[in-house]
Order: C-alpha cells, then structure tokens, then sequence
C-alpha cells in the first residue's frame, strides 16, 4: 500500500500568542492540507503545550485535516474532549501503561482515525500488538516535547522495518515522521518508507513554504 506523500505542518513552531496566524499561514500554503497539534502533558513529555479548547478555537476557522499527537501518560481520559474539539486523528503512545487497545477502539468509535507512535529509543516491536487497529504509525524521530531539535538518524532503519511490515501484511496505514524533518531528513525518511511528514521549524521558516512542501511530497506518482 503507499499513500500520497503529505506535508503536516505541526503548529508547535507556530506563534503561540498568534496561533490562528500560524495556522492560516499553513493553510494558505499550496499542497497543504493537514495540521500536525502536539499535546503535552508535562508528565510523559517535559512541556506543556495545548488543551482542548485551543483545538476547538483553531477548528472554528479551519478546513485542515487535525491530526492531533497526545504525548500523555493518561491519553484515554482525553479522547472525547479532543475528538468533540475537532480532532479528525488522535495518535497515541506505545510506551505509557493504559488500555491502549481498547483506547484505539474509542477513537475509532468517535468517528477519527487513530494512530499508534514510539519514541527514537523504544523498539519498533512495541508497535506489533496494535498494527492491525490503527490508520497511521508515527516514528518520533526526536525525543519528543520540543520543536527545533536535530533528526535521530538512528530511526531511519525503523522506518524501512515498518515499511516492510506493512508491505508484507498489505497494511493500510499511513507511516508518519515526526521531529527535526527538513528537506534533507524529509527525503531520507521518504526513501526509507515515509509518507507523511510533520515538520515544525523548517515549514515555518522557510522562505517559500509551497515549495518546501511539493519537494517533499514530490510530483504525483513520482517516485525518488
Ligand atoms: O512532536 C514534536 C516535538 O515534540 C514535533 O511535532 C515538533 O513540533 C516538530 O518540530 P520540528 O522538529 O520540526 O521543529
């Protein structure tokens, strides 16, 4: 299965005191269709970021595609508030001890799509329970919590493993990266199997944003 490449800015690297400028400059962006909202809880990742009802504002003035990344320790006590808020996916971690399965399950039943994420350090194993519940796999490619941080290449044989696995069983899912994507890491991962790329702090300091993303999607059926 290979899906279209696409860009998801992720809105962390946006203007927090602006955050609906950020995400109508993302929006506005030629080849953009989806916004990548980090949420943190201070406990699983060492930061804070966005609640609920920042999603339900942002949702109110726009057509992207949320696809919202809960970095908690507790992500299934959240599921309703962040799918009533406007989340159109809810990835969750592997590493956390909670009902995971039955977590997927609920996103499912709520109307979303879900997706199941580790970190650069955990084994790609971790994902195996989940593989056949999920519409997308995020490989963290930086500890997560903080934007501006440099790509691990050590996640780049994960992604080509995952790749194989979904080749091999005929999976549907998407493989998103997630974390110091740029040109160069974004094309790295994309060779290795990736289709779907947050990207913080190179989206948004690029000086030509569309083009940022039609290199990394790259031409329809293009193949690198
Ligand atoms: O999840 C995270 C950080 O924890 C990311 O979504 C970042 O927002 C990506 O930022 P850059 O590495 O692209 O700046």
């Amino acid at each position: 299965m290979s899906h279209r490449p696409i860009v998801a800015p992720s809105i962390l690297a946006g203007n927090h005191a602006r955050l609906a400028d950020s995400l109508a400059q993302a929006e506005q962006t030629d080849g953009v269709f989806w916004v990548h909202i980090d949420i943190m809880d201070g406990h699983f990742v060492p930061n804070l970021s966005f609640g609920p009802q920042t999603v339900a504002d942002l949702r109110g003035g726009s057509e992207l595609f949320f696809d919202v990344h809960l970095m908690l320790d507790n992500p299934h006590l959240y599921i309703d508030a962040f799918i009533k808020a406007g989340a159109q996916n809810v990835t969750i971690h592997a590493e956390p001890d909670y009902p995971k399965a039955e977590t997927l399950r609920q996103i499912r039943a709520q109307g979303a799509t879900c997706g199941i994420c580790i970190n650069p350090g955990t084994p790609v194993e971790m994902l195996e329970p989940y593989l056949e519940a999920v519409d997308l796999v995020l490989l963290m490619t930086v500890q997560p919590g903080f934007g501006g941080q440099s790509f691990r290449e050590d996640v780049l044989p994960k992604i080509e493993k995952v790749a194989h696995w979904r080749e091999q069983h005929g999976y549907q899912w998407r493989i998103e990266v997630d974390g110091g994507v740029n040109l160069e890491t974004g094309l790295r991962c994309r060779d290795a199997g990736a289709d779907t790329f947050v990207a913080g702090t190179a989206f948004f300091k690029h000086a030509d944003r569309a083009e940022f993303v039609r290199t990394l999607e790259g031409a329809p059926g293009e193949t690198r």
